[in-house]
């Protein structure tokens, strides 16, 4: 007896385990992803379907067989049936008895049915302990092998053993696993998959209005007034000039969206005296998504320095460039080098830039990534941020409250300029363009002359 015990477990080994079998019910997409997937692992499956002998090709290894069959002979049963065909299951009730039912069911829109789906589950079988679980993986991501985006699995249910046995389920396929509770949690669970960015929901409502109010604003301030008061169509200006407009000015109402709840938030505490109390649902919803806030108004900034740096190369301001260049030499005159233009705009630019550069500074720093990297000393350093977020603001406001005065400035300088040559060349610049090509180019040697002069 010694000998074939030695030969039936050589080194003292446990013989394997049985392979634990499960049951899947429905041959859809989902049920042969997951089935193939447990095959993988080492499970054996067993299929339950309306139509075991005409059901399409499944995972090899797997059996199938009616839903009776099939549910008395797993201890779980993995439900991978819409649930608008849920009512088959009442037939099978008798056979489900003290079995662990797995949900796995979305659906296609949120407040569809009055009850979750695993509760609606629960209702028709008593008897049967329900768990929530899979429904954020996909059958493809199934099949391909989960990538980390696809890993997690949301549990809830009310038997603690039914869940622990779904968990090691899950786990073994190497999913990663969160427990949300008991199985009321569960509609939240199906909420998960038809869930669209809700974080980002309020930020982007509020730029795309911030967007839309001063980009109408400024169309009517600037291209149709000037198009209905001085019959001017500058109407070209929407794509560039406009829109450097409304994106510095979005990205600034945005940031300060962004630290405005924070200080509300701290006043109401000092004012009420206690941080234990809850703040109201606006604050709160409001400082949920500081950071995509804060995330928003610095893509702003980063289309105004874009657009910023684009202006050298614009045609219209060539264009104007080439003008003024040719006036002058039409006019025999030199313009003389501005060292105040010059420092202020060099410095509008280089505050611009510093502004842009904190910016991004507290955007990294707002990083998950960064913030959990850094330690109790370096975190409270990064607390100065609000600081240099006060910083930041003012050299952004600094720069802005500069913008409109030194363009003025220049603007009007080049315009009395330009009216000033306008009004001497209407004449000269009338004849010429009703002039032959001829006298054009007499013209121009004209001007050439005058500047060898
Ligand atoms: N596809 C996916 O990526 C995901 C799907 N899910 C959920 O998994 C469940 C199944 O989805 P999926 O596999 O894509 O759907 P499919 O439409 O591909 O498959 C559904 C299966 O349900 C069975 N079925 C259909 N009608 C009835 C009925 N009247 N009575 C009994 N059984 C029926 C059929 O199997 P048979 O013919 O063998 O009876 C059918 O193959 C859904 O609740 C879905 O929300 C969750 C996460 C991801
Ligand atoms: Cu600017």
């Amino acid at each position: 007896t010694i000998l074939t015990c030695m030969s039936l477990c050589p080194l003292g080994m446990e013989p394997p385990p049985e392979r634990e079998l499960l049951c899947i019910f429905g041959t859809g997409d989902l049920g042969r992803s997951l089935g193939q997937r447990l095959l993988q692992t080492g499970y054996r499956v067993v299929y339950g379907s309306r139509r075991p002998h005409s059901c399409g090709p499944l995972p090899p290894g797997a059996q199938v067989m009616s839903h009776t069959e099939a549910a008395q002979l797993a201890a779980v049963v993995i439900v991978c049936v819409h649930r608008e065909h849920y009512d088959f299951m009442e037939e099978v009730a008798p056979q489900l008895k003290g079995k662990v039912l797995v949900d796995v069911s979305n659906n296609s829109k949120k407040g569809l049915y009055p009850e979750s789906n695993a509760e609606f589950l629960q209702s028709l079988i008593p008897a049967a302990s329900v768990v929530k679980a899979f429904n954020t993986v996909s059958a493809w991501s199934l099949q391909n092998g989960p990538s980390d985006a696809h890993r997690q699995v949301f549990l809830c249910g009310d038997k603690a053993e039914a869940k622990q046995k779904v968990r090691e389920l899950a786990t073994r396929l190497g999913l990663s696993v969160l427990d949300r509770g008991s199985l009321s949690a569960a509609r939240e669970v199906e909420d998960f998959p038809l869930q669209l960015f809700p974080e980002w929901r309020l930020p982007l409502c509020i730029a795309t209005g911030l967007t839309g109010f001063f980009f109408f604003y400024l169309l009517i301030r600037d291209i149709i007034y000037a198009y209905v008061e001085q019959d001017k169509d500058i109407s070209f200006r929407i794509m560039v000039s406009l829109a450097n407009k409304v994106f510095p000015i979005v990205s600034l109402i945005m940031l300060s969206l962004c630290y405005l709840p924070g200080v509300m938030a701290a006043i109401l505490q000092l004012y009420r005296g206690t941080k234990y109390r809850r703040f109201p649902d606006w604050l709160d919803h409001w400082m949920l998504c500081r950071k995509q806030l804060g995330l928003l108004a610095l893509g702003f900034a980063f289309l105004h320095v874009l657009y910023t740096l684009l202006i050298p190369i614009r045609y219209y301001v060539r264009y104007k460039i080439r003008e003024y260049t040719v006036l002058q030499i039409r006019e025999n005159k030199t313009e003389v080098f501005d060292t105040t233009t010059a420092w202020y705009t060099d410095s509008y630019f280089s505050v611009g830039i510093l502004g842009f550069a904190l910016y991004i500074l507290l955007g990294i720093t707002s990083l998950p990534s960064v913030s959990n990297a850094l330690s109790w000393r370096e975190f409270s350093f990064v607390q100065v941020k609000l600081f240099l977020y006060v910083y930041g603001y003012w050299c952004a406001c600094a720069c802005h409250a500069h913008t409109p005065h030194v363009n003025t400035k220049a603007a009007t300088h080049a315009q009395k300029r330009t009216h000033a040559h306008t009004h001497t060349h209407t004449h000269a610049q009338v004849r010429r363009l009703t002039a032959p090509p001829s006298a054009q180019a007499q013209g121009r040697t004209g001007a050439v002359h005058t500047l060898k002069r």
